[in-house]
C-alpha cells in the first residue's frame, strides 16, 4: 500500500486532532516499553539500526516510513518476536530477553499486520480468546454487540479489525503495539479504530502504532518517529510533525 503523505494544508481541520489529543503538560513519566540502542534484523545484516524509542503510559507514539523502512521489524522486536542483533528492549524499566508470549503475559498487546481472527468462530468466542473480558472488549466497541453470534468469517474487514482491537484492548494490557490497524480500511473506520486507541491511551495505556496513514496517525499521535532505511530520520511531537510536513514527508522520497 502507497504510504498517504502528510499533505493537509495548515488550517485545513476537517479532523478532530485537537479534540482527539489530550493536553499533555506533566513531565515525562519513565517509560513503560524502549528501544535502546537497538538493532534488529533477520539473519546477519540488520534491518534496524541503533534505535532509541521510548514508549510512556499514556502516550500514543506513531512509527512512519515508506515501505521496507524496517517499522514491522521493530515492533517485533520490542514484541519479543525477533531478537536483537545489539542493544536493549526495556520493560517496565528493566532490560528484557523475554520471548512474546511471556511479555504477553506481563502486559503486552501485540496487533499484527494480519488480522488475528479466528474466522471458524463467532464474535463471541473470539472476544473470549486468551484472558480476554468480553465485557470490556464491548465497552471498547459497543456496535459489536450486535454481530457477537456471527462467525467472524462473515464480518467486513473493519468489524474484524474491530474484534482483534477489541480483544486486545480487552486483555487490559500496559502497552499495545499495534501494526497499520488502518491496512484496507475506509477512512471512517479508521476513525473509529484510532479514537478507540487514543481512549485507551488516555486511560494510561502505552502505545506505539505503525501507520501508513499518516494523516489519521497524527490525529492521535503524541510523537511521531519516521523511519528510514531503518534509522530515525525525522522525530517530534505530533504538532511539530503537522508544522514539518515537507521534513516528514521527505523520507519517504527516495534518495537522490
Ligand atoms: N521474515 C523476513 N525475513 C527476511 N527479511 C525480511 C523479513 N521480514 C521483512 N524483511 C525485510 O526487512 C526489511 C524491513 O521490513 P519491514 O517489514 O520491517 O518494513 P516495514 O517498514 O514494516 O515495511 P511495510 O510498510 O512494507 O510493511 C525489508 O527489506 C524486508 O524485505
Amino acid at each position: 500500500m502507497s504510504p498517504r503523505l502528510p499533505s493537509v494544508r495548515r488550517g485545513e481541520r476537517d479532523r478532530p486532532a485537537g479534540r482527539l489529543r489530550r493536553a499533555r503538560s506533566a513531565p515525562a513519566a519513565p517509560p513503560v516499553l524502549a528501544a535502546c540502542g537497538l538493532s534488529a534484523g533477520y539473519g546477519g545484516a540488520p534491518v534496524v539500526r541503533d534505535l532509541d524509542l521510548p514508549v510512556r503510559a499514556g502516550e500514543v507514539v506513531v512509527l512512519l516510513g515508506p515501505n521496507g523502512a524496517g517499522k514491522t521489524t521493530t515492533l517485533l522486536t520490542l514484541a519479543g518476536a525477533l531478537a536483537p542483533h545489539s542493544g536493549e528492549v526495556h520493560w517496565a524499566g528493566a532490560a528484557t530477553t523475554a520471548p512474546l508470549h511471556r511479555r504477553a503475559r506481563a502486559g503486552l498487546s501485540l496487533v499484527p499486520e494480519d488480522r488475528s481472527v479466528i474466522m471458524s468462530l463467532t464474535v463471541r468466542e473470539n472476544l473470549r480468546v486468551g484472558r480476554c473480558d468480553p465485557a470490556l472488549a464491548l465497552a471498547a466497541f459497543p456496535e459489536l454487540a450486535e454481530h457477537l453470534d456471527r462467525k467472524a468469517g462473515l464480518l467486513s474487514g473493519g468489524q474484524q479489525q474491530m474484534v482483534t482491537l477489541a480483544r486486545a484492548l480487552a486483555r487490559r494490557p500496559t502497552a499495545l503495539l499495534a501494526d497499520e490497524l488502518s491496512l484496507g480500511l475506509a477512512p471512517q473506520l479508521v476513525t473509529r479504530l484510532l479514537m478507540a486507541v487514543r481512549a485507551a491511551a488516555d486511560d494510561g495505556l502505552a502505545v506505539l502504532l505503525v501507520e501508513q496513514h499518516v494523516r489519521s496517525a497524527l490525529t492521535i499521535a503524541d510523537r511521531v518517529h519516521v523511519l528510514r532505511h531503518g534509522r530515525v530520520a525525522w522525530s517530534g511531537t505530533a504538532a511539530e510533525a503537522e508544522a514539518n510536513r515537507e521534513a516528514v514527508a521527505s523520507a519517504y522520497l527516495p534518495l537522490a
